[in-house]
C-alpha cells in the first residue's frame, strides 16, 4: 500500500511538473532548466549520440572499408561504426557542457564543424567547442540566449578600477577590470551599444577615487553627458592634443616618483604618496587620426605618440585607456596598428566593416570573429569581449539610459579630481604651473 502511495506521488509530482513545465519555462527559466529542461537534453544527448554522430561522420569504423571475402576484395560501408567517446554532461547555469575523447586522427576542428548539426539535434540554442587538452574537446551549450533579456548582473563588491559593465553569456557579470587589463579597444557600428557601455562603465567607475578624462572629437556630444564628473573632456584635436601631452607629463612624473620610492608601479607606493588612478576615455578615435592639411598631419603625429606613450607606459602608472570608434582600421595609419596591440581588452559590437572586427579580434581568434560578424542589427549593447588570456565570450552591456548617466555624472562630480590644464584657453600661450596636473 505504501509503495503505491508512493508511485501515486511521484506521478502526481511529475503530472504537475509536466502541467507547469510552459510558464515555468517563461517566469524562471533557470528553475525549468534544472528541474526539465536539463534531464530531457541529457537523455536527447546520450540516446541520439551515436546515430548523430554517424549521420555527421565523427563515429568511425573499427574495421576497414576493403576486406577479403573468398579470394575477392569487398568494398563497403562497415557495420556498426564507434562513437567518439561522450562523457556525462554536467549541468551549467542555463546550458550543459560534455566532454567528448576524439578518435585518433580526429581534431577539434572536426568538432567544430559539425557544431550546427549538434545545436540543431540537441534543441538548444548554441555550442560552443573548446580545446583544453590534446585529443579532447568540451562542448558547451546553451539553452537559450541569455543575452537576449539579460538579467542585471549580481554587483559585486565595489574594488577600485573595476566596473560590472554587463552580463556574459555564460551568466557571470561582465567586468572591466583595470588592474587585470590595462587599456581597452571599443568597436561598433552606429548604434550598437558603444556609448551605452561607456555610460555603464562611468557610471561603475564614478563613485570611486579615479580621475576621469574624455576625448570626443564629436564636439563633446557624447561624453559631456559625464562632464559633471570628468576632470577635463577634450571636444576637438588640438584639446586633445593638448590633453595628451599633458597626460604624457604626469606619466613621467608619476614615473620619477615611483624611481624615487624604489617602486615599479604606483601600486607600490606608500598609500600617501600614491597617485590618483585615471582612465581616460576616448569616443571616435577615428577622428584623431584624419589628416587633411600639413598642419593636422603634425598634429595627429603627436596625438598618435602620445597615445602610444600613454598605452605602453600606463599600466604601472596608473594611467589607463578605453578607445572606442565606429571605423578602426590599419587605414588610419601605422600608429592605430601599433596601439591595437597594446590594447589588450578588447569588445566589438556589430561592425558594418570587416576590417574593423579584424582589427578588433582578427589577431585573437578567428572563431571570435565570425562570431562577432553574427551579431545582429537587433542586438543592441551585444559584443563580443575579450581579455588579456584571448579567450573570447559573448556578453550584453546594462542598458544605461543618457539621463542614468547624467545623474550618476552629477552625482559623485565632488569625487572629480582638477585638472588646471586644459582649463585655460589655449590661445594664451602661457606656460602651466609645474604643479599643475600632478595630483597629490
Ligand atoms: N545593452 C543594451 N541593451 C539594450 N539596448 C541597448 C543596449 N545598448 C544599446 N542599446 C540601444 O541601442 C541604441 C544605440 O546605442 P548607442 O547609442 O550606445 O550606440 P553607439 O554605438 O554609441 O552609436 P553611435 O556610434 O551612433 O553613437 C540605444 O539608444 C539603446 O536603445
Amino acid at each position: 500500500m505504501a509503495v503505491q502511495l508512493l508511485w501515486l506521488g511521484l506521478l502526481a509530482v511529475a503530472l504537475g511538473l509536466l502541467i507547469a513545465a510552459p510558464s515555468m519555462r517563461q517566469s524562471y527559466p533557470y528553475v525549468w532548466w534544472c528541474l526539465l529542461g536539463y534531464p530531457q537534453t541529457v537523455f536527447r544527448i546520450l540516446v541520439t549520440w551515436r546515430r548523430l554522430t554517424t549521420n555527421v561522420g565523427l563515429a568511425v569504423p573499427r574495421r576497414p572499408a576493403r576486406a577479403m571475402v573468398g579470394g575477392m576484395v569487398v568494398r563497403g560501408d562497415p557495420l556498426k561504426p564507434v562513437p567518439p567517446r561522450l562523457g556525462m554532461p554536467k549541468l551549467r547555469h542555463g546550458g550543459l557542457s560534455v566532454a567528448v575523447r576524439l578518435h585518433p586522427g580526429q581534431v577539434p576542428e572536426h568538432v567544430m564543424a559539425v557544431a550546427d548539426a549538434l545545436t540543431h539535434a540537441w534543441r538548444v540554442h548554441s555550442l560552443r567547442v573548446v580545446s583544453d587538452a590534446r585529443g579532447f574537446v568540451t562542448v558547451t551549450a546553451l539553452a537559450w540566449d541569455p543575452l537576449a533579456a539579460p538579467a542585471l548582473p549580481h554587483s559585486l563588491g565595489a574594488q577600485l578600477l573595476r566596473a560590472v559593465v554587463g552580463l556574459l553569456e555564460d551568466g557571470r557579470p561582465w567586468v572591466v577590470d583595470f588592474r587585470k587589463v590595462p587599456h581597452w579597444l571599443v568597436v561598433g557600428a552606429t548604434r550598437s551599444g558603444k556609448s551605452t557601455l561607456i555610460a555603464a562603465l562611468v557610471r561603475q567607475l564614478a563613485p570611486q577615487r579615479v580621475a576621469l578624462f574624455g576625448i570626443d572629437l564629436k564636439g563633446g556630444m557624447e561624453l559631456s553627458l559625464f562632464e559633471d564628473r570628468l576632470s577635463a573632456l577634450a571636444s576637438d584635436r588640438t584639446q586633445a592634443a593638448r590633453l595628451l601631452g599633458e597626460l604624457v607629463a604626469e606619466a613621467q612624473a608619476r614615473m620619477e616618483l615611483c624611481r624615487a620610492a624604489g617602486a615599479r608601479s604606483i601600486w607600490e607606493l606608500p598609500a600617501k604618496l600614491r597617485k590618483v588612478p585615471i582612465v581616460v576615455i576616448v569616443d571616435e578615435v577615428a577622428e584623431l587620426y584624419l589628416t587633411a592639411t600639413r598642419d593636422d598631419k603634425a598634429e595627429v603625429g603627436e596625438i598618435s605618440t602620445n597615445l602610444l606613450r600613454l598605452a605602453q607606459l600606463g599600466a604601472a602608472l596608473g594611467v589607463h585607456l578605453v578607445i572606442a570608434g565606429q571605423r578602426v582600421g590599419s587605414d588610419l595609419g601605422p600608429g592605430v596598428t601599433a596601439l591595437r596591440a597594446q590594447l589588450a581588452g578588447r569588445v566589438c559590437h556589430r561592425v558594418s566593416d570587416p576590417g574593423t572586427a579584424e582589427m578588433a579580434l582578427g589577431d585573437l581568434d578567428k572563431d571570435a570573429l565570425a562570431a562577432a560578424q553574427r551579431i545582429t542589427l537587433a542586438e543592441q549593447g551585444v559584443a563580443i569581449t575579450a581579455g588579456d588570456d584571448g579567450r573570447w565570450t559573448r556578453a550584453r552591456s546594462v542598458h544605461v539610459t543618457p539621463a542614468q548617466a547624467r545623474r550618476a555624472a552629477r552625482k559623485y562630480a565632488h569625487l572629480a579630481p582638477s585638472w588646471p590644464g586644459l582649463a585655460e584657453p589655449a590661445d594664451t600661450g602661457t606656460e602651466p604651473d609645474s604643479e599643475e596636473g600632478v595630483y597629490l
